[in-house]
């Protein structure tokens, strides 16, 4: 049991144990409320670049498998948790987390006290911390917020399927999109971030996703053009970073959220009906509500805590963009309607459409 310490750049010193790589590891700190789904949470790309704390005081006690990863490998720069249970009793469960973390290079502390260490976030704001054996000053590192390129696909990869054709375009996408998609009968295409029009034409999609995906959206500015294009030609759906991407790509702005959403039960309100939907969340930037066009979209949710903006859609071509994980995964299932809707607007599209680029 080697002893650690998570130092944010504010100053703040959280003692704990190492566990995982036990390397000493930056990154930017966010915390996660879920109570459960910590494999997914570990190995959603979003998080690329990440020190995930997780609130629920135990992680790990019902182990991970093979079939709960979100991507290939951990994309988080690190996990901090209250307590990590290295004896997993579940029946699909064939190792322990700080097996998965020491397998996959990540490193981690355990024993913080992950309440003061929210509360402190809370207060600061999402801050960056370092992952260390030894009390030291605070490296002075560069910090690249683009790693799209690090987690997105690096060529186009095909899920045959009889259905309808969508063109997934990745900037670090969740094998739950994918799933949810090959769910709906789709043949999914899988395509590099910067993938163009011209690129997504010569494949003749049905209808296109944009992926979720670490960093600040702006960093993928050079690419908004094509965004553009794209979801102006295709009945489109985008999640999370696509969301905002394809909000950007219309002329609004975003902005970073003081600590962010990431959970399993941000309740969003759809604001034609009032209803209300429990959804799975993990972002830092919203879309800002003033800088949308409303002549074009229509805000289609919002989060009933701040108020942001969760969902818009276009007032004239099939295009819906949502701020949450209808995949959910982990998290409630209250909005995988929305591929099913997606599915629906693709097949009701007629042949005599024509969208005019706005
Ligand atoms: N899950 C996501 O796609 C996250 C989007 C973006 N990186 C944010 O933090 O806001």
């Amino acid at each position: 049991m080697k002893k650690g310490y998570l130092l944010l750049e504010t100053g703040e010193i959280f003692p704990g144990t190492l566990i995982g790589s036990q390397e000493e590891s930056i990154g930017e700190v966010v915390f996660n409320t879920s109570m459960t789904g910590y494999q997914e949470i570990m190995s959603d790309p979003s998080y690329a670049g990440q020190i995930i704390v997780f609130c629920y005081p135990i992680i790990g006690n019902y182990g991970v498998n093979a079939n709960d990863f979100e991507a290939e490998t951990l994309y988080a720069k690190g996990i901090i948790t209250g307590e990590i249970c290295n004896a997993p009793n579940h029946y699909s469960s064939q190792g322990s987390a700080d097996i998965l973390l020491k397998g996959s290079e990540v490193s981690g502390l355990t024993g913080v006290d992950t309440r003061e260490l929210v509360k402190t976030i809370r207060k600061r704001g999402t801050v960056k911390g370092l992952i260390t054996s030894d009390i030291k000053q605070f490296p002075t590192i560069a910090h690249s917020d683009f790693l799209v390129k690090e987690v997105s696909t690096s060529q186009p990869k095909t899920y045959e399927n009889p259905g309808a054709h969508i063109a997934l375009i990745d900037y670090g996408h969740k094998k739950s999109i994918l799933h949810a998609l090959l769910k709906e009968g789709c043949k999914v295409t899988l395509l590099p971030y910067d993938t163009t029009f011209n690129q997504v034409k010569a494949l003749s999609p049905d209808g296109v996703v944009f992926s979720n995906g670490p960093g600040n959206p702006e960093e993928l500015k050079d690419h908004l053009a094509e965004i553009k294009m794209i979801s102006t030609h295709y009945p489109s759906l985008g999640i999370c970073l696509g969301h905002q991407l394809i909000a950007l790509a219309f002329g609004a702005r975003t902005q970073k959220l003081l600590f962010g959403h990431r959970g399993g039960n941000h309740p969003v309100k759809e604001t034609s009906t009032g209803k209300v939907f429990i959804t799975s969340q993990n972002h830092s930037y919203v879309v800002k509500e003033e800088s949308l066009d409303l002549s074009k979209f229509e805000v289609l949710f919002k989060n009933i805590n701040d108020g942001t903006v969760e969902g818009i859609r276009h007032r004239n071509l099939p295009l819906v963009a949502v701020q949450f994980h209808p995949e959910a995964n982990p998290g409630p299932h209250d909005t995988t309607y929305l591929f099913s809707a997606f599915l629906k607007s693709i097949n009701e599209r007629t042949e005599v459409m024509s969208y005019a680029i706005n």
